[in-house]
């Protein structure tokens, strides 16, 4: 089963979270999912340049990434996944377009759990929601 390195985005804006959602591809279990910007690092590559260079094809953004947030390993059906989430900020958000997702929704922490995530990032949520509550 093959094992890919994943990086995700968790973009935050004014108290938000950009959370985009996957059409329609290989596997049922995460078509239509929502995920956080990002993708599979190519051999070699520093981890936060690929996640720049990911969220700057998928969406369009020019991100700051700030720090590991937190690291899940997942095994889907057909494949597993090591993947690094971190915390990130960007200053244009007026020009975000989306090349592979059907749409992007901007989250106060508290909201994402509502939606519905791709298995791997239910933690992350979970954690981003929960940390607000105790701030
Ligand atoms: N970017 C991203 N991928 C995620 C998240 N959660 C999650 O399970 N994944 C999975 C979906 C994909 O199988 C893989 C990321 O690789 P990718 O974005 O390059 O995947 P892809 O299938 O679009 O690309 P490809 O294989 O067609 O080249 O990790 C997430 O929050 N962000």
């Amino acid at each position: 089963m093959p094992h890919y390195h994943v990086v995700a985005a968790i973009i935050q804006h004014r108290g938000k979270i950009l959370c985009a959602q996957k059409g329609a591809g290989k596997y049922s279990y995460i078509d239509y999912k929502y995920e956080f910007p990002g993708g599979k690092v190519e051999t070699g590559e520093p981890l936060e340049a690929a996640l720049r260079r990911e969220v700057l094809e998928e969406i369009h953004l020019n991100i700051h990434v700030d720090e590991l947030y937190h690291t899940v390993f997942h095994k889907y059906p057909d494949f597993s996944i090591t993947m690094a989430a971190y915390l990130c900020t960007t200053s244009d958000v007026g020009s975000l377009l989306l090349e592979e997702h059907i749409q992007c929704q901007w989250l106060s922490p508290a909201e994402l759990p509502q939606l519905n995530w791709a298995a791997a990032d239910l933690p992350i949520a979970e954690k981003l929601a929960a940390a607000a509550k105790n701030v």
